[in-house]
């Protein structure tokens, strides 16, 4: 079997910076030490070697608002290994009404054109005894410990607290995650309704009816239920201080509650929606909506503590064509940003370049701690022997300006349009593939495969354990008075 040395580099884990070659066979990590050999030499010197960044937090050709997302798992997977990125979680989500598993057949289609790895979220969009049976087969047969929960889009995606504690408590028994989009959707709903009854239907009133209120709400709400059903709770694009907030209190009430903000809410901020351009404004229509610099400092100063676990893209990406479908109505513009390509650089160019994180706490946030709340940790988010070589030769020299005219997605614009990085892959590797090498893409279509994730053990067993501890028990009483009737 042919081996490659990735030779005369700095490795960076999340906890550890040293001097080392790394020989990589059958697509694993096999050595780590000085001087090593191998059949194929990359050159590594003045760069790091890192774990492959996983964006936790992505969607692509997503059915969603009467259109499909424009990247697909083909040049979803190609943007995110120019960028960076060797691995993707996606959400499979039902259609209301319709069979978990049937769902996932389609999702399965979907990825083997993937040319990184790739893993899955379940969402749960409807509630009743199938879904209830189903969600064991999805974690003990199909390697889904995930399940996300939309506390809005009213009328599509969104589930009640009933239907959230029901399955959160499902989730407490068979050892997995619930994940939650946290916006209060009954308020949404209300308030979109008065500002197009007053006249406000521009991209800009899309920001005006998801304050940051009601993401703190629902936040606070989605947290509460976890305790009450004994699991652990991921929350997805945290945007705002007041979500963190809710987030910070309850670790510090000891609950495992994890935070991750996207790149889009650390590095752009609401005056976008004020854009003349109708096309730009739209073009940033997601939810939650960009916010304005306290918050971006409040999100930053969590990586910076560890309140906040994690960074991602949510990508989502639309043509101009399809962001017009809500011209005169915001309602109907598709919510979703891109950003897979762009992550791992601007994160490294406005964090570590600025000293708001060190290159450890960047591993940790892009790739090693996903990897773990995840549970796919050592065999992704990690450099050690035996881990999968996906692995990012970054080069903290090199430098390029943001544009959608180089950019691996098919979409007209880029969100980050304009923005300098500093630090950017000099290769790519794939379970040992080069799919990068500088400028030059040499992905291969289907090389991707499916990442399946074991139910959590630890953290449900410890959860389960105290929850027995202090349930509620009957007072044993002798000498109970007659009844006074
Ligand atoms: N975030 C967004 O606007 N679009 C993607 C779907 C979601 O994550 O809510
Ligand atoms: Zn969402
Ligand atoms: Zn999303």
């Amino acid at each position: 079997m042919s081996s490659k040395v990735i030779k005369g580099g700095t490795v960076v884990t999340a906890d550890l910076t040293y001097k080392a070659d790394v020989r990589i066979e059958g697509g694993v990590i096999v050595e780590i030490g000085p001087n090593l050999v191998g059949d194929e030499v990359l050159d590594a010197a003045g760069c790091y070697v890192m774990p492959g960044g996983i964006d936790p937090h992505v969607h692509l050709e997503m059915p969603f608002m009467g259109t499909y997302s424009a990247d697909d798992f083909e040049s979803g997977t190609r943007a995110g290994l120019a960028g960076g990125t060797t691995m993707v979680v996606d959400f499979c989500l039902p259609d209301p009404g319709q069979s978990l598993l049937d769902a996932l057949k389609r999702w399965d289609n979907k990825s083997t054109r993937a040319n990184a790895d790739y893993s899955f979220h379940m969402a749960v969009t409807w509630w009743d005894k199938q879904v209830f049976e189903e969600m064991e087969t999805v974690v003990r047969e199909k390697g889904i410990n995930t399940f996300k929960h939309f506390m809005a889009y009213k009328g599509a995606l969104m589930v009640n607290d009933d239907e959230m504690f029901a399955s959160f408590s499902r989730c407490a028994e068979l050892g997995a995650l619930p994940l939650v989009h946290a916006e209060n959707g009954d308020i949404v709903a209300s308030m979109q309704e008065k500002l197009m009854a007053s006249g406000n239907n521009g991209p800009e009133a899309h920001a005006y009816s998801r304050p940051p209120e009601v993401e703190g709400e629902a936040t606070n709400r989605a947290i509460t239920i976890a305790d009450m059903a004994g699991c652990p709770v991921y929350i997805v694009h945290t945007s705002c201080e007041q979500a963190h907030e809710a987030i910070r209190r309850a670790r510090q009430k000891g609950m495992r509650v994890y935070g991750e903000p996207l790149i889009q809410h650390l590095l752009l901020d609401e005056s976008e929606y004020s854009n003349p351009d109708w096309d730009h404004a739209a073009a940033r229509v997601m939810s939650p909506p960009f916010r304005n610099k306290l918050h971006q400092d409040s999100l930053w100063a969590g990586l910076q503590a560890g309140s906040l676990s994690c960074v991602a893209t949510d990508h989502c990406s639309f043509t101009i064509k399809q962001k017009r479908y809500g011209v005169g109505d915001f309602r109907k513009i598709p919510n979703g940003t891109g950003g897979l390509e762009d992550r791992m650089p601007l994160l490294w160019s406005y964090g570590v370049n600025t000293g708001r994180l060190t290159m450890n706490e960047f591993v940790a946030v892009t790739s090693t701690n996903i990897a773990k709340i995840l549970n796919m940790y050592p065999k992704k988010g990690a450099i050690v022997v035996g881990a999968d070589a996906d692995i990012v030769v970054w080069d903290p020299k090199r430098t390029k300006t943001i544009s959608a005219k180089t950019q691996q997605s098919p979409v007209e614009y880029n969100v980050f349009e304009g923005k300098e990085v500093t630090g950017l892959p000099r290769y790519t590797l794939t379970r040992g593939y080069v799919a990068i090498e500088e400028a030059t893409v040499k992905t291969r279509e289907g090389h991707g495969q499916f990442v399946s994730r074991e139910p959590f053990q630890a953290v449900s067993k410890a959860l389960s354990t105290w929850k027995e501890l202090v349930a509620p028990r009957k007072v044993e009483r002798t000498g109970i008075p007659a009844s006074g009737v």
